[in-house]
């Protein structure tokens, strides 16, 4: 398949990939695309939550209208109300037009409450109200304002952990999640990744970079991560590592790097170079990690240089899947040296 085709097979924003858990989403959407109920979203972050709301007004009556996606984690202080329910001219000091709010903006159509956890409180009230009675009063006003609009919302947090802590109301928790929709982690549908990659190497393509591919061990190894950034998380790696590759493939050496950049980042000072366990390569081979270094006074245990040297080559080996060219690179000496000093620490090369 050409990656124009692979374009026009996935035109548009569409949820992409064939795992059982995919399939089972795809479903889902369409069943619950032609109703008017309201749907909560959970999952992890990047997991496609948000590609699920835009994926069920698009297939929904209401496909010609708006789709008005709101954050409800960057909404801050008082403009909160009026952001959702919009406010008359005067309802405050820099109030000096009326405004429609998010509510109003998308009638006819479809709003988007994402990251609904984060909403504070008073607003869950009034939202409730807004759910229960069809209709906004914007802030400023006292009269109620009609509205047709099926309302998705999404969270990446226990919602009923919330409500047993008192910070998400039980009543509009019900109400919003009449249907809901789970986004399943990218690790647990690594078969999906045969699919988004090459969607995401054809979109790159189509914004005029030249035509790439991974190859097999690149996909292995893609396939054998576990992606705590998710979807997300894989797209910025297919794209750095596309920028990366000089000429038409994409080697496993190259999202080794990349990879270990991306896991670098999220390490604890003092060790950058190792990445923290739970965001690792998943690995059959796992190596006892158990030394702990004590410096507090030289006793029998202190761990002498070769053996500390042995243990690090080790790791890196274990991240790079035994790959010696990017455990070189990542260790900071040539391919050369690291067999040399593999033959002589005693570890199988
Ligand atoms: N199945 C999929 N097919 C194609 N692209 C996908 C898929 N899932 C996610 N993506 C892409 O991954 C990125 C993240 O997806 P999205 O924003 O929908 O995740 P999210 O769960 O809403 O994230 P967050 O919780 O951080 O808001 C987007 O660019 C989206 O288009």
């Amino acid at each position: 398949m050409t990656s124009q085709d692979i374009l026009r097979r996935n035109s548009g924003v569409e949820i992409v990939g064939e795992s059982l858990a995919t399939r089972a989403l795809l479903k889902s959407v369409s069943r619950v695309a032609k109703f008017n109920s309201t749907v909560l979203i959970t999952g992890g972050s990047g997991t496609g939550k948000e590609l699920v709301a835009r994926q069920i007004h698009a297939k929904s009556p209401r496909t010609g209208e708006l789709f008005v996606p709101v954050d409800c984690a960057s909404m801050t202080g008082e403009l909160m109300a009026s952001q959702l329910f919009g406010h008359v001219k005067g309802a405050f000091t820099s109030a000096d037009q009326g405004s429609l709010g998010c509510f109003r903006a998308a009638d006819q159509g479809t709003i988007f409450l994402d990251e609904i956890g984060e909403l504070p409180l008073p607003l869950q009230a009034k939202l409730l109200r807004v759910i229960q009675e069809r209709a906004v009063v914007p802030v400023g006003s006292h009269q109620a304002i009609p509205v047709d609009v099926r309302i998705l919302a999404a969270t990446n947090r226990d919602l009923k952990q919330e409500m047993l802590a008192g910070r998400f109301r039980e009543d509009l928790y019900y109400r919003l999640s009449v249907i809901k929709i789970r986004t399943t982690p990218l690790s647990e549908r690594s078969e999906d990744i045969l699919i988004l990659a090459p969607q995401f190497l054809a979109e790159l393509e189509a914004e005029g970079h030249p035509r790439q591919q991974l190859n097999r061990a690149a996909m292995e190894l893609l396939q054998s991560y576990d992606w705590p950034g998710n979807v997300r998380e894989l797209k910025n790696v297919i794209e750095q590592a596309a920028v990366e590759s000089e000429g038409e493939w994409i080697t496993e050496e190259v999202v080794m790097s990349v990879l270990a950049n991306s896991v670098g980042e999220r390490v604890e000072l003092g060790n950058p170079r190792v990445p923290a366990e739970e965001h690792s390569v998943r690995s059959s081979h796992l190596l006892d990690s158990s030394v702990r270094l004590d410096y507090s006074a030289p006793n029998e245990t202190w761990p002498c240089l070769a053996e500390l040297e042995r243990l690090h080559i080790a790791h890196t080996l274990k991240h790079t899947y035994q790959n010696k060219s990017a455990a070189a690179r990542l260790l900071g000496i040539s391919r050369q040296a690291l067999l040399r000093k593999l033959a002589k620490l005693g570890i199988p090369g």
